[in-house]
């Protein structure tokens, strides 16, 4: 962005525009951003409704690519002002192999760290994950922290450890040197849960209930809180932060910002609740119905199905050893650093954030009829 004619005639691309994260920051990308003039869209699976935005304004250049390959990464990026790097493998079910985890998560990551340097590319965001601080693997409880809380980080899972890896290569590669001589600045954002439409495991509990008659059965205490962020306000976040990384470089490269918003602090199950409530499912008990010790005993059964399982098919149910450690886990964040650091406010509120949630629900509802 180095002179006011570029300034206006910005390149995007985006890693992963194509997930659930992706396609929000996509579309409130083309909403929130008047200096965008191409948005490219890099991801493995390209979706059909890419094609309704080829209509409007701005230049939008579908790429099917994979991020573990360095030289597909390099020319998609190749004059673009701003990366914003989403793309990820997100599995705690054990779908996919560590070494793939690493390969998608950690290697992708350092190759899109390399082509910024490469092609010039002086801006990349980074989406980080809650997990690479915790819950950690000793079930420490984060109450309400914030970004310089201290806490032990200890992963021995591939997904946060992969998160890590990744988020503490962006961290370190602020400053360096890119192609043309100015220097690179990252930052990495970090969501808590994220929820809203388009939320496969909300979808995944939406039909269990209903093939359980209308009822979710309480597995988790009402006391444990964990920490949850609307899609929208991610996406907001992650314009907000490409924007401003520019003109406030000194202050935000090299920096971690924890993803917030109003959603109220509350259990996983009974933040779920607040929008299948209304689709008409019932939260079965006031406390768990299962003892602890039973349910750590069907989540290592499950572990020990899946590896027996694996060489006929993939046994990967939503209950493991790792999923029931973070759901039992308090994990919360409170603070305003990016408030402070680049005026960040959300965008949605926490009653249309929960509107707008209900509706998508409501709306899987009618298509499953
Ligand atoms: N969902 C959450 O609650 C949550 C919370 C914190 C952080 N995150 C992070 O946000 C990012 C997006 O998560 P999501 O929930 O939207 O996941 P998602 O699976 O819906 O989206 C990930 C996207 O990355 C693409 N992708 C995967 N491997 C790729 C590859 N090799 N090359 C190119 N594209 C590839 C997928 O096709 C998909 O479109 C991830 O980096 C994840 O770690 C998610
Ligand atoms: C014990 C069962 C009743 C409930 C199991 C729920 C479990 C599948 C949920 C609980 C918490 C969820 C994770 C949490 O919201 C945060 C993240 C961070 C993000 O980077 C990736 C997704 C992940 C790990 C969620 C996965 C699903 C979890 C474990």
């Amino acid at each position: 962005m180095a002179n006011s004619a570029q300034a206006q005639k910005l390149v995007y691309l985006v890693t992963g525009g194509c997930g659930f994260l992706g396609e929000h920051v996509v579309r409130m990308l083309l909403q929130q951003e008047p200096r965008l003039h191409e948005l490219r869209i890099f991801d493995l699976h390209l979706g059909p409704w890419l094609e309704e935005l080829k209509t409007g304004p701005v230049q939008v250049t579908a790429i099917q690519g994979d991020v573990t390959q360095a030289h597909e990464v390099a020319a998609a990026m190749a004059g673009a002002h701003v990366v914003i790097h989403i793309a990820g493998l997100v599995d705690v079910f054990g779908r996919a192999s560590p070494k793939t985890i690493h390969e998608v998560n950690v290697q992708g990551t350092q190759n899109v760290i390399e082509a910024c340097v490469q092609t010039g590319t002086q801006f990349l965001v980074y989406t980080s994950s809650m997990e690479v601080v915790g819950p950690n693997i000793k079930g420490h409880p984060f109450y309400r922290g914030n970004e310089d809380t201290p806490y032990e980080a200890a992963h021995k899972h591939p997904y946060p450890r992969s998160k890590a890896l990744a988020e503490r290569l962006v961290l370190e590669a602020n400053g360096r040197k890119v192609q043309g001589g100015l220097s690179l600045v990252t930052c990495a954002l970090r969501p808590t849960g994220i929820y809203g439409e388009g939320h496969q495991i909300m979808r995944d509990f939406y039909h269990q209930g209903l093939r359980l008659g209308g009822r979710l059965f309480r597995a988790i205490p009402t006391s444990v809180e964990h920490g949850r962020v609307y899609v929208g306000n991610v996406a907001w976040m992650h314009v907000l932060v490409a924007r401003e990384l520019e003109p406030r470089a000194a202050l935000m490269g090299g920096q971690v910002y924890f993803c917030y918003d109003k959603s109220p602090y509350k259990s996983y199950e009974d933040f779920n609740m607040e929008f299948l409530g209304p689709c008409g499912l019932r939260l079965v008990g006031t406390r768990p119905l299962l003892p602890y010790w039973l349910l750590v005993l069907l989540a290592t059964l499950n572990a020990l199905l899946q590896w027996l399982l694996r060489p006929l098919l993939l046994y990967a149910p939503l209950l493991n050893p790792y999923t029931l450690a973070v759901a039992n886990t308090t994990f919360t964040v409170s603070t305003n650093k990016a408030q402070r650091h680049f005026g960040y406010e959300p965008l949605f509120s926490w009653e249309d954030s929960r509107t707008r949630t209900i509706r998508w629900v409501q709306a899987l509802e009618s298509s499953a009829r």
